[in-house]
């Protein structure tokens, strides 16, 4: 069956499953249903762990999809967009027409769409345009895959979405490319969750290609199979997983474990009586990770010990890169005046660390500092947790009354993170405590005055979010008394200093661990979409499993080796896309856009708030694309 026949048939069988089993109605345009962020935030955990062990295939998506205008989304297993990356202004007039956080795609309610539909289909989806079943998403192309744990949960789904296009071959493409990028996130989640199994990839080919980084089986000591990849499961003939579950590795796969381990490394041949893969290919202990190969003392501990804050002064924040340097010099300066401070910057840049460093440096630094993180308490919670309650407001176990931490920080700093995700009616809330200096808790009548700095973090654009009326503009420009925008980890100059500083950190005291100069090599190259937290992280497990003095290539994550754009590590090949195809992609898109925008300024008769309208973009929007394409009404030529 071709590959277009077996879509539409996936179409069908929904649109098949929204008449008769969910009843909806294909000509009402429904507008999408929305959860909160505390409503979020159990999905959001769920993805947390395929976003991080696969940054790199989630940082280049998102590169290109920003190239290209469209929005990346990640889904709960129920359908709920939990993540969204928008990062050019037509993709954000797509999150503000529905495809943003909170949205949900369960297919019962949103009809025949990518999201909802992959999950269900437990296979990549392309839903363009009038594929959908809901009028309401006519406008989009939805490519969407779901995402499956080592166990063949569905863990949610990726997602790339824009505006429908007439391009058969740009969906394909798209289409090829989420497919790839899902089976990746998966063989990451896999090998992490098999990091100390003998891992095998099988393939129908004699080279080393995907499958062997998808079709993975993993051996315990016994050399029993103790788990499976989807994709190694459909090389296996498909049924159920669990049927292969501790057997014998020369019962599944027709070769014994001693041969696996004598040719560790290298592709062999197998019976192809037993599977649908005639080869095999045993990944060497260094990449399997195989805790034979590693000192028992070091496995044991573990690497996520809890970590105290780390308390660093300005001074040894300053650096040798230029954009921190200016920071710092601007914090001193403002550090004994009563202004409050933005921090601005990816998550894990050091928002908080510098909030403690200016705190230290002001005249407050005896008093307290006081941290909320505004997004990891549930919106009912965060109230009294800001504000506090007077004794007797609650009943139960709430009778004795709580000191809220905007009255805890009195003469000293308030730390509030991810403010951007602050409720309204809080943040109206916040702006009078700011405006009055006095805070009254939950259930009182007596305000209690209060004497803080205010320090605020955020890797979100307020600015943006004060336009679509999701942050209060007079609370904005309340925070807002000094801007201190902190950069990316791989845009600072002094990124090799920070990994020697974070090496001898994650050392015990008075023995540095030193880097081979290709491990640093790979560590610079890197994008770090989760800056120094991920750094200190990678860090930290290395210094942990190395197996030698020195931190060594190969004792870096795959991850971090495939990042280092491509040139090493054993599955470069295979992720990032090549980037002739990124390119060939870009190009296609850019060709597709310009059709698509002439199309509407002809069928609107060369009207550009009419072909904006139709497009939902802005005006400036068309004006600005119609000079990128050199696009000319046929009466002004
Ligand atoms: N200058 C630095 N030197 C060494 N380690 C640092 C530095 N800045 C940050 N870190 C480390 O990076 C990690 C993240 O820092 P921090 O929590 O301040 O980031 P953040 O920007 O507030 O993150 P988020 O937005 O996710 O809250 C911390 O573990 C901290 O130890």
């Amino acid at each position: 069956m071709s590959a277009d026949t077996r879509a539409s048939q996936v179409i069908q069988a929904s649109w098949n499953r929204c008449e008769t089993q969910y009843g909806l109605d294909s000509t009402r345009s429904l507008p999408p249903l929305r959860l909160s962020e505390g409503e979020i935030r159990h999905g959001r955990d769920l993805i947390a762990e395929s976003m991080a062990r696969s940054s790199t295939v989630v940082h280049q998506l998102r590169e290109l999809a920003r190239d290209t205008n469209y929005c990346m989304l990640f889904a709960d297993p129920d359908g709920v967009v939990v993540k969204t990356f928008s990062d050019t202004e037509d993709a954000r007039s797509l999150t503000a027409r529905g495809l943003g956080t909170g949205t949900v795609f369960r297919e019962a309610d949103a009809g025949t769409n990518g999201i909802g539909t992959s999950i269900i289909e437990r296979r990549t989806v392309t839903v363009n345009g009038e594929e959908h079943y809901n009028p309401t998403f006519k406008p989009f192309i939805c490519v969407s895959a779901p995402l499956i744990d080592p166990d063949g949960k569905a863990l949610g789904a990726l997602d790339l979405s824009g505006l429908r296009v007439g391009r058969h071959s740009e969906a394909a493409f798209l289409h090829q490319l989420l497919d790839d990028a899902a089976l990746w996130v998966q063989s990451a989640l896999f090998r992490h969750r098999y990091k100390n199994n003998f891992i095998v990839g099988l393939s129908q080919s004699p080279g080393i290609d995907h499958s062997m980084f998808r079709a993975l089986v993993a051996l315990d000591d016994g050399g029993r199979v103790c788990g499976l990849s989807e994709s190694a499961l459909s090389l296996l003939g498909g049924g159920n997983r669990t049927s292969f579950l501790h057997r014998p590795v020369d019962e599944v796969l027709g070769v014994t474990l001693g041969a696996l381990e004598s040719g560790s490394g290298r592709v062999q041949r197998v019976d192809p009586g037993k599977t649908k893969a005639g080869y095999v290919y045993p990944f060497p202990y260094e990449s399997a990770g195989r805790p034979a190969a590693r000192p028992a003392r070091r496995i044991e501990k573990a690497p996520d010990r809890p970590r105290p804050v780390q308390v660093l002064t300005l001074d040894q924040l300053t650096g040798r890169d230029e954009r921190m340097r200016k920071n710092v010099q601007l914090a001193r300066r403002i550090a004994d005046r009563n202004i409050p401070v933005l921090l601005q910057g990816e998550t894990g840049s050091g928002k908080e660390v510098f909030a403690r460093a200016l705190h230290l440096e002001s005249p407050r630094r005896d008093g307290p500092f006081v941290a909320v993180n505004c997004a990891a308490i549930p919106d009912s919670l965060l109230d009294s947790e800001l504000f506090g309650y007077e004794a007797g407001t609650f009943t139960g176990g709430l009778k004795a009354g709580k000191i809220g931490k905007v009255a805890a920080s009195n003469h000293g700093t308030l730390f509030l993170d991810e403010i951007g995700d602050m409720r309204l009616d809080l943040q109206t809330r916040l702006l009078r405590v700011l405006s009055e200096r006095e805070v009254t808790p939950l259930g009182g009548i007596e305000p209690v005055p209060v004497d803080l700095k205010l320090i605020c973090a955020t890797h979100r654009d307020l600015q943006r979010m004060v336009e679509t009326g999701e942050f209060r503009e007079d609370l904005y420009y309340r925070i807002n008394g000094a801007k201190i925008v902190l950069p990316p980890l791989r845009e600072r100059g002094d990124l090799a200093d920070l990994i020697h500083q974070i090496a001898r950190e994650e050392s015990d005291p008075g023995q540095p661990v030193e880097l081979a100069s290709e491990a640093l090599d790979c560590l610079l190259d890197n994008p770090w979409p989760g800056n120094i937290r991920q750094l200190r992280n990678v860090l930290s497990l290395a210094v942990l499993t190395r197996d030698g003095p020195r931190i060594e290539l190969d004792d870096l994550p795959d991850e971090i080796r495939i990042g280092a754009g491509g040139k090493r590590g054993v599955s470069a090949d295979f992720y990032p896309p090549p980037e002739r195809m990124v390119s060939g992609l870009k190009q296609s898109l850019g060709e597709t856009e310009r059709e698509r925008i002439h199309r509407a300024l002809q069928d609107s008769k060369w009207q550009v708030t009419e072909a904006a309208r139709r497009l939902g973009v802005s005006r400036a929007t068309i004006h600005r694309k119609m000079k990128d394409y050199d696009i000319v009404r046929p009466d002004r030529r």
